[in-house]
């Protein structure tokens, strides 16, 4: 039984894959392909990606036999498989993001954008942020998410004319995906609370 998320995925019409391609993945979702064919990673949850792309590359889990005469020390030079979870410098081995993790950092970026912005912006300011959406829009980086909110905003032309109509207009837009994936409108009436001033705030 598909996931509540499911069926924003099956809107998606997949032109490429071919019907040896797996079609749902292990969180009930859609996958989504890109234009190429192949499995598209900000527009999948990680586990489907991992899922989908695993039964098209297995990966290695040891190193090779011909690797297995050589020293320690030669092996974790020459070994294509690093089991340790750094790289240089300490940074962790993280993953390109997924659709959720894409979504949430997107939306946490735009809304503060929202708080932040002048509550009494100039026409110049206002120009450049209608732009801003609108350019943020064309590049996002999972294609039918993409789609959709470009589609929105033709026909919901970003409110910018103060701080508060911009960060109603993004509650609403934000709330459209929402409505899209099956999860509660949010109270854009809060928006403020959520994103600028906290909860326990005189200002609210
Ligand atoms: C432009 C855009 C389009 C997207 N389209 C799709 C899509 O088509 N399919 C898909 O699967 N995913 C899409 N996403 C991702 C999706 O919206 C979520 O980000 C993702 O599912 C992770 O959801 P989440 O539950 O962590 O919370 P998110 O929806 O990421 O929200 C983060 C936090 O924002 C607050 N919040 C929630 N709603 C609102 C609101 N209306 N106004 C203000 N604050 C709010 C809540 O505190 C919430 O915890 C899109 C993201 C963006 C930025």
């Amino acid at each position: 039984m598909p996931s509540a998320t499911a069926p924003i995925a099956a809107e998606v019409e997949s032109t490429s894959h071919s019907d040896q391609k797996p079609q749902i993945g292990v969180t009930g979702r859609k996958i989504v392909y890109d234009k190429d064919g192949k499995p598209c990673r900000t527009c999948n949850t990680l586990q489907d990606f991992q899922f989908v792309t695993a039964g098209m590359k297995p990966k290695l889990t040891s190193p090779p036999p011909s690797t297995s005469n050589k020293t320690v020390s030669e092996s974790a030079i020459a070994s294509p498989v690093d089991t340790s979870n750094k790289i240089a410098g300490g940074y962790a081995k993280d993953y390109p993001p997924d659709v959720s993790e894409l979504g949430r950092s997107s939306w946490t970026l735009l809304h503060s954008i929202a708080a932040t912005y002048p509550e009494n912006p100039s026409t110049k300011e206002q120009q450049d942020l209608k732009q801003f959406v609108k350019l943020f829009g064309n590049f996002y980086p999972c294609w039918f998410c993409r789609d959709d909110f470009v589609k929105y905003i033709d026909k919901n032309e970003p409110k910018v004319e103060t701080q508060d109509n911009f960060g109603k207009w993004l509650c609403e837009a934000h709330n459209e995906v929402n409505v899209k994936l099956g999860k509660p409108k949010f109270n854009c009436n809060l928006w403020k609370q959520r994103w600028k001033n906290g909860w326990d705030n005189d200002d609210n």
